[in-house]
């Protein structure tokens, strides 16, 4: 891809407010073709918040949100993208086998009305042997265990070969060999050219593939730079309050387990 090409993501002077409440402030944030960005930060900074805004699933309020060079009002290459929600908010109750909805994220490739083609179920199968599920594809999703059901969508996501892909903490719950497997197909998808924002708390094996991060605090970008490295960005609930921005170090941090819901939570009815 030429470096001519306009970003995938770029975000100027972005707040976003839920309820009136400013929750995104000012945000800046860029994120240029090829390049694998994750977002840190602890419990309630924005991040979830920030890949929604960029996602179209929440609205801004204020400042310019552009994809590929174009106003999110006006993008519809959405196919271009692919999306993977926090655990747990978008499979739950879902009757859908498995491969069912791996191929669902082949969906905005296919022309209207016709079959999946050859590419499509290739797309499909590979997606499921990244994640591990190949042997449970007409299982129903329901019957998955949790870190089973966040690999699905992680294999949705991927089968849609996406341009830009946003994964909001795709390992929550994922065991050690599959984040290794998930990290070998981001990086693959990153040789080909893809551009990766991931939200991520634990980075593990991901961390090679890592090339800029940004941390948020509350709903600011804290800090933009060079990757945090691996025992910083593991640890970030022992790390200290930094106030200077420039620094490495993760500016707070508490892990935790994600609770805040999802737009998607409530389409289904799952108000937490
Ligand atoms: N749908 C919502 N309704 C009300 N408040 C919300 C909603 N979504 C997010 N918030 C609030 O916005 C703030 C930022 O939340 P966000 O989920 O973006 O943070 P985060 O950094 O992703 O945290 P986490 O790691 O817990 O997901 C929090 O204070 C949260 O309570």
């Amino acid at each position: 891809m030429s470096t001519a090409d306009p970003a995938p993501v770029v975000l100027e002077q972005v707040s976003v407010s839920i309820g009136g409440r400013p929750i995104l402030r000012d945000v800046d944030l860029s994120v240029g073709t090829g390049d694998t960005v994750t977002l840190l930060g602890p419990n309630g900074s924005g991040k979830s918040t920030l890949v929604r805004a960029v996602t179209g699933l929440l609205p801004h309020t204020r400042g310019t949100v552009r994809l590929f060079g174009t106003p999110i009002q006006d993008f519809t290459d959405w196919q271009r993208i692919g999306f993977v929600p926090q655990r747990s908010t978008a499979t739950g109750g879902v009757p859908a086998t498995v491969r069912e909805v791996v191929a669902s994220g082949r969906v905005g490739r296919r022309k209207l009305l016709r079959p999946t083609s050859r590419a499509d179920r290739r797309a499909v199968e590979s997606a499921l042997e990244v994640v591990g599920l190949a042997d449970r594809s007409s299982y129903g999703v329901s019957q998955l265990s949790g870190g089973q059901q966040q690999r699905v969508l992680i294999a949705r996501a991927l089968a849609g070969e996406p341009e830009l892909l946003v994964l909001d903490e795709p390992t929550a719950g994922v065991d050690l060999p599959h984040q290794q497997a998930l990290a070998d197909a981001l990086g693959r998808l990153k040789a080909q050219g893809a551009t990766i924002l991931l939200v991520a708390h634990e980075i593990g094996p991901m961390m090679r593939l890592i090339d800029r991060s940004v941390v948020m605090r509350d709903g600011l970008v804290a800090y933009d730079g060079p990757p945090l490295t691996q025992e910083v960005a593991a640890h970030t609930h022992h790390a200290h309050d930094h106030d200077d921005h420039h620094d490495h170090g993760v500016p707070g941090g508490h892990d935790h387990a994600p609770h805040v819901s999802s737009p998607l939570d409530f389409e289904r009815g799952h108000h937490r």
